[in-house]
């Protein structure tokens, strides 16, 4: 989903004129397969999906894990594709082959877009949780100093001209070049973005060059593609070398965090919210209905934050985003004013005011590590009983399925279990797991309604004054997927909805 303008639509060629077939071709060091003649053809710009080729572009065909992408080299074609580049020949498109199509990517995109990292301040950050906060908080920092920021987080990619709902949280090579291109156009001087580990391990951010990379924490998520925790962590460390960064920012109160502090090779600033022998730390920690206030220490004087965001575990993300756009440069005072300044983060601990006399938020947890930090704060601010809906995203981790369920009910005096986005599995047996989960863990009463707007009626329908009900697993993604069959579907906008209608309801 685009708002604002699409840089794609409005950009007659993103490379420069003279960005030709031979050219492609001579920087990777590869003959031209096919018909040689066709090198003087300009290449307008890169795409690694069939379905968003447009005429002139080259098309990068990668073997997957479900489909290689040179299965839908016609309808590249068809689109307008003047070249392939892949692991093998088109056999319908003059082709580039390449060793690893996927590692070849990342640097081919950089360069074919003229570096745009170079002339960017990127601030990156990764770990299992709270990167788009902590993204949101960066960009805030370092707008409040002066600088003219984007951002490129899973929940919004935005600069001047450019705002969109992505996808992914962290877009592949072609359109990640092409984004930080638009920002560098638009005068875009820093940028703060999010790192997942599919896309380290994918070779999304391979051609970037980062100031700074951030270290938030690591927990147990995305086993059913690392494997294995330590294969998970050493994937994340891989950003952490003097060829990823100039810069390491590290939490070390995390465990990952404290190894990975302990053998960084860049120059390294540690932070925590409890060890005040991090180079920066957070003191005087007050946490209340209204938001969180701290003091942060650095080696360049200290600060005051009020942050306006819900939630303890937002401190961790303040605290590691102020030590990045410290540790390159920018003013403590206006870091401090500019995390401070931001009201919310969509889908994060967002609350929901539709008139109702108890507390209804949105959360996107969706591990037992954001259950662990979120919930008993959120009972800490029930007068009375605390509300979970819950579910699990099908196609993600089932291994945690079982344990999200048992963690929301050990905390919780009401858990509704329900759908969340099935993608291609069995919602049922997805459900089935999360209520093994919920029903073993005590003594919560555990309902299972499948829709989730109903779901969210009922949740509401049992909420009185004091209450506390949160809507969780979704965060501000808005679209839910059956098998094939996408729909718009807004956490917020339907809490909201659930609330005002119950409320006319026992007007009437
Ligand atoms: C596990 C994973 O990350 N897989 C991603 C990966 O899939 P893949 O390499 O197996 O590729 P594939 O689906 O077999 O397709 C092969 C090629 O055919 C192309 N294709 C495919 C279909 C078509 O019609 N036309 C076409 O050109 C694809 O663009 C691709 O280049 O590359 C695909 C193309 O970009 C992604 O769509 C796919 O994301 C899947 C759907 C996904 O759900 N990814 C999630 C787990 C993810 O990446 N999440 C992280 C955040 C995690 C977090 O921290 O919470 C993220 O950064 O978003
Ligand atoms: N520092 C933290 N420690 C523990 N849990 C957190 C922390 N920050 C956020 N969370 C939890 O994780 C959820 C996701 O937060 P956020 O979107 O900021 O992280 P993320 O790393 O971007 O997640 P994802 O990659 O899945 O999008 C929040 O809704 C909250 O429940």
């Amino acid at each position: 989903m685009t708002t604002g303008d699409d840089p794609r639509a409005r950009s007659a060629s993103w490379g420069d004129a003279g960005m030709t077939i031979a050219r492609v071709a001579a920087h990777l060091g590869v003959p031209i397969v096919g018909d040689a003649g066709v090198g003087a053809v300009v290449v307008r710009d890169l795409d690694d999906d069939s379905r968003t080729v447009r005429p002139g572009d080259a098309y990068l065909a990668i073997p997957g894990s479900r489909w290689h992408g040179l299965d839908f080299e016609n309808e590249a074609a068809a689109a307008g594709a003047v070249l392939a580049i892949s692991d093998r020949p088109s056999s319908v498109l003059p082709s580039l082959v390449v060793g690893e199509p996927r590692a070849a990517m990342g640097p081919l995109a950089s360069w074919f877009h003229g570096e745009p990292s170079r002339d960017l301040r990127v601030f990156g950050v990764t770990g299992t949780n709270g990167k788009t906060s902590t993204a949101h908080f960066i960009e805030a920092a370092l707008t409040a100093a002066g600088e003219s920021a984007g951002l490129i987080s899973g929940a919004r990619i935005r600069g001047p001209g450019y705002d969109l709902v992505p996808e992914r949280t962290t877009p592949e090579a072609p359109m990640l070049q092409r984004t930080l291109a638009t920002f560098r156009r638009h005068g875009v001087t820093s940028c703060a973005m999010e790192v997942s580990s599919h896309a380290v391990d994918q070779h999304r951010v391979d051609g970037t060059g980062f100031r700074v990379m951030a270290f938030a924490n690591l927990s147990d998520d995305h086993l059913d593609y690392h494997g294995s925790m330590e294969a998970y962590f050493a994937t994340k460390a891989e950003m952490f070398t003097e060829a990823r960064t100039q810069t390491a920012v590290i939490s070390i109160d995390d465990m990952y965090g404290a190894r990975l502090a302990a053998g960084t090779v860049p120059t390294t600033w540690t932070c925590s919210t409890r060890d005040a022998s991090a180079d920066v730390s957070a003191g005087g920690i007050r946490c209340g209905e209204s938001g969180t206030r701290f003091t942060v220490h650095t080696p360049h004087g200290d600060a005051d934050l009020h942050l306006q965001v819900l939630g303890p575990h937002q401190v961790a993300n303040a605290l590691l985003a102020i030590t990045c756009v410290v540790a390159d440069g920018v003013d403590i005072t206006a870091a401090a004013e500019g995390i401070s300044s931001v009201t919310g983060v969509a889908g994060r601990c967002e609350p929901v005011h539709g008139g109702q006399p108890y507390t209804a938020i949105v959360d996107y947890m969706h591990n037992t590590a954001g259950q662990n930090a979120l919930l008993p704060y959120l009972r800490s601010l029930a007068r009375g009983r605390l509300i979970v809906v819950i579910g699990a995203t099908g196609g993600r981790d089932p291994g945690k399925r079982v344990p999200l369920g048992e963690v929301a009910a050990r905390h919780a005096d009401i858990v509704v279990v329900t759908d969340e986005s099935p993608e291609t599995e069995d919602p049922e047996l997805i459900r089935a797991e999360v209520l093994r989960g919920a029903r073993r863990a005590g003594s919560a009463l555990v309902v299972e309604e499948p829709d989730r707007r109903t779901a969210f009626e009922l949740a509401v329908s049992m909420a009185g004054p004091g209450d506390v009900v949160v809507v969780t697993g979704r965060g501000s993604d808005p679209f839910r997927r059956y098998g094939p069959h996408a729909s718009f579907f807004d956490d917020h906008t339907e809490l909201k909805r659930a609330i005002t209608d119950s409320l006319g309801e026992r007007i009437t």
